[in-house]
C-alpha cells in the first residue's frame, strides 16, 4: 500500500519509467505560455499506463474524499486533464464537465462542455503545472459560470514562482501529486540525470522567461 507522503516520489518514478520527460537543452521546449524550456513532461502517456493511470485517479480521488467532500462536480481541463476528471469522476459517483481553452467557433459554441449548475461546487482537474495560466482559465471559466472552484488538482508542478504567485493571487487552492523537487530527487537517484544536468535546469528556472532567447 502507498501512503499519501509517498506519492509525490512513487507517480515521479512512473514518469520517468514510462519515458515522460523529457530532457532537451540544446533544442528547448516551446510550452504553452510561449517559454522556452529545456525539459518537458508529456503526461498524456499516463492514459496508455492502466496502473499508472489508475494510481493517479484513486490519488486524486483520495484529495476529494478528504478535503473536498462537498465536490458536486469534477471538470477536467481541456485537453490532457479530460481523462483524468473522467476517471475521477466515475470513482467518485460525480457528474463530469470538461473546460476548454477557448469557447468552440461553431455548434453550441461552449467553453464548458458537460453541466456545471450556478452554485455548484466544482474541482478542477489538470495534468500539469507550469504557470497554472491554462487552469486558472478553467477556474474562472467556472466562476463565470456562477460556480464555486474549490481547488485545482494537478498531476505535476514544476513549482515555478510564476505559478505558485498565480494561484496565491487567485485565491484557488493548488494541490498536485507530484512536483519537480520530487522529479530531481527521484532522477538524481534512479541515474536518469547528473548533477550536471541539475545545474542547468537549476539556472533555467531562476529565469525561465529568458531562457532559449
Ligand atoms: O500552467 P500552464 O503554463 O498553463 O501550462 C500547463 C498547460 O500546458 C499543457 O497544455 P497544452 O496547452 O499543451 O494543451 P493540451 O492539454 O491540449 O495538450 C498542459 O496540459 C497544461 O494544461
Ligand atoms: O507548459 C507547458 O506547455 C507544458 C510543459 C510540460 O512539461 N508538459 C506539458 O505537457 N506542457
Amino acid at each position: 500500500m502507498t501512503t499519501l507522503a509517498e506519492i509525490p516520489a512513487r507517480i515521479a518514478s512512473h514518469l520517468l519509467e514510462i519515458g515522460a520527460v523529457a530532457l532537451r537543452p540544446k533544442q528547448p521546449f516551446t510550452w504553452t505560455s510561449g517559454i522556452k524550456s529545456p525539459i518537458y513532461c508529456d503526461n498524456r502517456l499516463t492514459m496508455s499506463y492502466p496502473e499508472i493511470r489508475e494510481l493517479i485517479a484513486e490519488s486524486f480521488a483520495a484529495i476529494i474524499r478528504a478535503q473536498y467532500p462537498d465536490a458536486e462536480v469534477i471538470a477536467g481541463t481541456a485537453t490532457a486533464g479530460i481523462p483524468h476528471a473522467a476517471w475521477v469522476a466515475q470513482k467518485l459517483n460525480l457528474p463530469m464537465a470538461y473546460i476548454r481553452d477557448k469557447a468552440k467557433g461553431h455548434g453550441k459554441e461552449n467553453l464548458i462542455e458537460g453541466i456545471i449548475k450556478p452554485g455548484q461546487k466544482v474541482v478542477v482537474i489538470e495534468d500539469l503545472i507550469s504557470t497554472g495560466g491554462s487552469s486558472l482559465k478553467a477556474a474562472l471559466a467556472v466562476k463565470e459560470a456562477g460556480a464555486e472552484p474549490l481547488a485545482v488538482l494537478a498531476i505535476f508542478s514544476y513549482q515555478l514562482d510564476k505559478g505558485v504567485q498565480a494561484f496565491a493571487e487567485a485565491g484557488i487552492p493548488l494541490q498536485t501529486l507530484s512536483n519537480y523537487a520530487a522529479l530531481m530527487e527521484v532522477a538524481l537517484e534512479k541515474g536518469a540525470i547528473q548533477q550536471e544536468d541539475v545545474k542547468a535546469l537549476k539556472a533555467w528556472r531562476e529565469d525561465p522567461s529568458s531562457f532559449g532567447n
